[in-house]
């Protein structure tokens, strides 16, 4: 078997005085889109944040393209093609959407087909162009903050949350945005409370309960078991639609 993009093994984090995971462990395969869910407080935004080395993991390894990454300063990390979109959208606030990209392309000028792929699923990104990011809607620098991270091709990319506060037919935009980036040079692990989203796209899930996954398998299986969501995440049959 193919070893796996990312993998984690008896993560521990620590913030302050506070022990927040005990002993992390999922692997994430190459080319697929991995769903971390989980109940509020089980986990999953620090599970993101010691990948990206934001919290220093004093225990376990992670793994990532076959080498040990753990504790790696974070920009050597975000070097070797791993992006990270954080719940609290990450925009710079005062400069415009067209300055916000330009600076997220770290190798050089923007590819205009890619950004073009981008307009095509974020329309207002083209409508907003050289307004203030910061006078954005709540979902418009959702959007924003998920154009930085993709316009430039990633192996692997980590989203919080992507879907919070977003109208119904961005979401629709932000499912087929995904679909394509998983059918072609990426890997995805993404947070997410809304389950409806969660099982449309997830290829794989992992459920956090107090710092620990608690399960990881495949999404078609979960999106199956009733008594498993609701033993793990405590969703009731109306979520299930
Ligand atoms: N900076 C911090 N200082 C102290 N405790 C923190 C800090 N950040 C997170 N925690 C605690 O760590 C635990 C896990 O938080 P985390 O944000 O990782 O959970 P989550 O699964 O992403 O939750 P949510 O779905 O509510 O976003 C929570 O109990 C939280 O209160």
């Amino acid at each position: 078997m193919a070893e796996p993009l990312l993998s984690l093994r008896g993560v521990q984090t620590h913030i302050g005085h506070y022990h927040i995971l005990h002993g992390v462990e999922f692997d994430v395969a190459e080319g697929g889109l991995t769903m971390l869910l989980g109940r509020n407080g089980a986990g999953k935004t620090t599970t993101l944040r010691t990948i990206m080395g934001m919290w220093r993991a004093a225990a376990g390894e992670i793994r990532f393209d076959g080498r040990d990454i753990t504790n790696m300063p974070t920009p050597d990390i975000a070097r070797l093609g791993i992006a990270y979109v954080p719940e609290s959208m990450a925009i710079f606030a005062d400069l415009t959407v067209q300055e916000n990209l330009v600076l997220a392309a770290r190798s050089g000028p923007m590819d205009q087909k890619r950004l073009d792929w981008i307009f095509g699923r974020f329309e207002a990104l083209k409508r907003f162009w050289m307004l203030p990011a910061g006078l954005l809607s709540g979902g418009q620098k959702q959007m924003l903050a998920v154009a930085r991270a993709i316009i430039e091709p990633r192996r692997l990319l980590l989203i919080d949350e992507p879907t919070k506060g977003l109208a119904p037919a961005i979401i629709a935009n932000m499912i087929d945005a995904f679909r394509e980036l998983k059918d072609g040079e990426s890997t995805l692990l993404v947070v997410e409370q809304n389950f409806a989203f969660a099982r449309q796209l997830g290829d794989s899930v992992a459920v956090m309960d107090d710092g620990r996954v608690a399960h990881q398998g495949g999404m078609a299986a979960f999106a199956a078991d009733s008594a498993l969501q609701q033993h793990l995440l405590g969703l009731g049959m109306d979520t299930h639609q």
